[in-house]
């Protein structure tokens, strides 16, 4: 098992996507969205996680995104994070070996997701993935959604055979399973969602997180996120304004009406108006009207004036 400091941690701000109506994605909205997204000064930017629809990409797509991304971050000393995720492993492992040409401070990656993985398989998959990033530390990425959702002891036993990967994004559970995460995962730089970061930091558990905070507010998330190492307490208070605001007019839309977690994403960012970026997800996914957001714009500000700044 690994040991010591999270090298990787805090506030992550995810890149979504800037779709025009023909389905194509706007490149020059993208970089203006990373230039703001520097400016707000998170504590890193991260690409290709499913709120970048990793999942709807060409190749072509990857390249032009990441080689954006890790040029304008490499120029502004802000720290990056490439997802290599995809659900087909070859291709996946082809996005490791260009991911770890740009030089980024972790690569993320999926098990691959057709038909689930044993944990041997799962071992000999990352550790291939491991030398083919060359040294740079894998992030894995284990969504709810996924074919196999591994409980903290299933990856313990899969981490303690793969030394490349130095951290895991999930999502964490009720108080049983915190104290099963500090039992098995000890060393790793656990990512938890990110309405859920100040609860992570309190127990002791969480690096950080692959924030749909940051979708609303990457300059919000971040004061938050400083919050906590100073007053955890005011902190969780904030966590528990924003929970309530999720449960209340954000996650309806994919109980409700089947939305998917990248429309959700969007939708907070539209929230948070900071950005070139609308509700408006490829083909074939369906996003939620502008309308909702200005909508919710208003109780946004009124609930969580802390945040949408
Ligand atoms: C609620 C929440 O934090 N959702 C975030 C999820 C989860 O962190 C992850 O699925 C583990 O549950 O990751 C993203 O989808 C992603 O990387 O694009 C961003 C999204 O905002």
């Amino acid at each position: 098992m690994k040991s010591g400091e999270h090298t990787i941690s805090g506030n992550w701000a995810s890149l979504l996507l800037p779709i025009e109506a023909d389905d194509s994605i706007e490149f020059s909205k993208l970089g203006t969205e990373i230039d703001i997204l520097i400016d707000a000064k998170v504590d890193g930017i991260y690409s290709n996680g499913t709120a970048s629809e990793f999942h709807n990409q060409t190749e072509e797509e990857f390249d032009r995104i990441q080689l954006m991304l890790a040029e304008r971050c490499r120029k502004a000393g802000m720290p990056f994070i490439v997802g290599a995720c995809q659900p087909d492993p070859t291709i996946m492992l082809n996005r490791v070996r260009r991911a770890a040409t740009l030089g980024p401070a972790a690569i993320q990656v999926i098990l691959p997701d057709w038909w689930p993985l044993t944990d041997e398989e799962a071992i000999d998959y990352l550790n291939r993935a491991s030398g083919i990033a060359n040294g740079i530390p894998l992030i894995l990425y284990n969504p709810p959604h996924a074919k196999r959702v591994l409980s903290p002891k299933e990856l313990g036993t899969i981490l303690a055979e793969t030394p490349g990967v130095t951290g895991v994004k999930l999502a964490d559970g009720d108080a049983n399973w915190y104290a099963e995460a500090r039992d098995h995962l000890p060393g790793i730089s656990l990512f938890v969602p990110g309405h859920h970061l100040a609860t992570g930091i309190r127990e002791g558990v969480a690096a950080g997180a692959f924030s749909n905070v940051a979708c609303l507010s990457p300059r919000g998330a971040q004061r938050w996120t400083d919050l906590m190492q100073t007053d955890i307490d005011a902190a969780v208070e904030i966590e528990q304004r924003i929970c309530k605001f999720m449960d209340e007019h954000i996650v309806p839309f994919r109980q409700k009406s089947g939305y998917s977690n990248a429309a959700l994403d969007k939708l907070l960012c539209a929230i948070g108006n900071w950005g070139p970026v609308s509700t408006r997800l490829r083909f074939p996914y369906r996003w939620i009207g502008e309308d909702e957001a200005q909508r919710l714009r208003v109780t946004a500000k009124q609930e969580l004036g802390d945040i949408m700044i």
